[in-house]
């Protein structure tokens, strides 16, 4: 298993690309199945994650060819409706095809997903939902059993606005008979490329990016070809990046609209930031100021993705911030890494008190989950010495070429096999 080294203290500059968005592409992936057509997707990250939907997608029987960032499925040949355990095990998202085969076949075997531990993360809104649509569903041994005779449009009700339920919930009703209404559905820009990637493939989905989706049932489905929405995420953990190292680094490809909550937390820590319309600069201040609050909540709020390494940067400021994660139950794993470095948190349930340090030191450390890896590698950007963190596969799931990309901003950073 891989580990980054660190050596702090480099200033970043230079320009960096956002790739395109994990939590688009593996929805956009699951929902190929759906057509009984041929997709054409750009702007692949290259990720773990992705690799493993590319596995499940090839072992039901459709054709997947890569190259570089560019993935096109036939899935005119798909003839299996079990998903495989330890693929599905890898990753939270591929419960999402539960809703596209139910679409397509009328029938899957799933089991559990799996994904980075930040607290339980059951699946009964997906499943509650599946069911109201006419789904039958049995839990055996871990294992989805789910069959349809036809799915059947209905009005759902969200009762909390999950981003993974919602995109389940518009895959079944996609092809369903009649019309499907989705309340209290959430709202991040995700469900909006979802959205656009199933029109153009001939779907009739109105209303993403606001809490009613509505869904008319289609039977029929064309060739598609769709540009996957840059990861708002990866743009803010580099935004965050030229924070904490007084860095000055351009972004390019970002979609501004998308990352308005992290610019207004990373200007009221002192950055200064420049935009225009794809892409922005940021310049880290000589002193990162405290931020009174940051509360972690569905999209338009501040995303929960971006809670553990503004932990980082705020660990270094020149007072008291208070962090409180609303979304997940248990995402605060990364502040035990972050004090073996010197920061000083307290945790009070869902909330982190965080008191700036003057400095931090470089320790061994490790990433328990994708976005509290990446909080280390920005603590170990700013740090006095020399970081080792282990565990990247975690931030491998997300992050595409992170060392890389970091190493041409200036970052003395280097990945080693242990
Ligand atoms: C692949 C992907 O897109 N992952 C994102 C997605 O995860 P994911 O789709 O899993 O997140 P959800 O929005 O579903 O989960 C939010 C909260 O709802 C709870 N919940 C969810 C479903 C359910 O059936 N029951 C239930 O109680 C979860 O435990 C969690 O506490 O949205 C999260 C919230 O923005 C992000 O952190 C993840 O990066
Ligand atoms: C929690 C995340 O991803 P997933 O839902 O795929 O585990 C994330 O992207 O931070």
């Amino acid at each position: 298993m891989g580990k980054y080294v660190i050596n702090g203290g480099s200033r970043l500059r230079g320009e960096v690309n956002i790739s395109g968005a994990k939590n688009s592409v593996l929805p956009i992936l699951a929902a190929t199945v759906i057509g009984n057509n041929t997709s054409t997707i750009f702007n692949i990250p290259d990720l773990r994650d992705v690799e493993i939907m590319e596995k499940i997608l090839l072992y039901i029987g459709c054709r997947v060819e890569r190259t570089d960032n560019i993935i096109y499925v036939d899935s005119t040949s798909l003839d299996k409706i079990d998903i495989p355990e330890e693929l599905v095990r890898e990753m939270r998202s591929s419960i999402i095809l539960m809703g596209a085969m139910l679409s397509r076949c009328g029938e899957v075997n799933i089991c559990y997903p799996g994904g980075c531990e930040i607290g339980p993360r059951p699946i009964d809104l997906h499943l509650k939902a599946l069911r109201q649509m006419g789904a039958q569903i049995e839990e055996s041994h871990g294992f989805l059993l789910c069959r349809s005779n036809g799915l059947k449009g209905c009005e759902i009700q969200l009762d909390y606005p999950s981003v993974g339920a919602t995109e389940n919930t518009i895959l079944a009703a996609v092809t369903a008979e009649g019309t499907t209404v989705i309340r209290n559905a959430a709202r991040e820009p995700e469900i909006i490329d979802l959205q656009n990637y199933l029109n153009k493939s001939g779907a009739k989905i109105f209303g993403a990016g606001t809490s009613v989706i509505t869904i008319e049932g289609v039977k029929k489905f064309q060739e598609v070809k769709h540009t996957v929405i840059p990861d708002r995420i990866v743009a803010g953990t580099f935004m965050t990046c030229a924070a904490i190292t007084q860095g000055e680094v351009i972004i390019n490809n970002v979609e501004i609209e998308h990352i308005q909550a992290i610019m207004a937390k990373l200007k009221e820590a002192g950055c200064l930031i420049y935009s225009n319309c794809t892409s922005l600069k940021v310049i880290g201040p000589n002193k990162i100021e405290p931020v009174e609050m940051i509360q972690t909540l569905p999209y338009p709020g501040f995303p929960t993705d971006m809670q553990a390494q503004m932990m980082a940067l705020l660990s270094i400021s020149g007072g008291t911030s208070i962090i409180s994660e609303t979304v997940f139950e248990n995402r605060f794993k990364h502040a035990e890494e972050l004090i073996r470095m010197g920061a000083n948190i307290k945790i009070i349930g869902k909330v982190a008190v965080v008191k700036g340090v003057k400095e931090l030191t470089g320790a061994n450390v490790s990433a328990k989950d994708l976005r509290g890896g990446a909080s280390l590698v920005l603590a170990g950007l700013a740090a006095k010495g020399t970081t080792v963190i282990d565990n990247i596969f975690h931030m491998e799931r997300g992050y595409e070429n992170l060392d890389e990309k970091l190493r041409a901003l200036g970052a003395d950073i280097i990945k080693v096999s242990s």
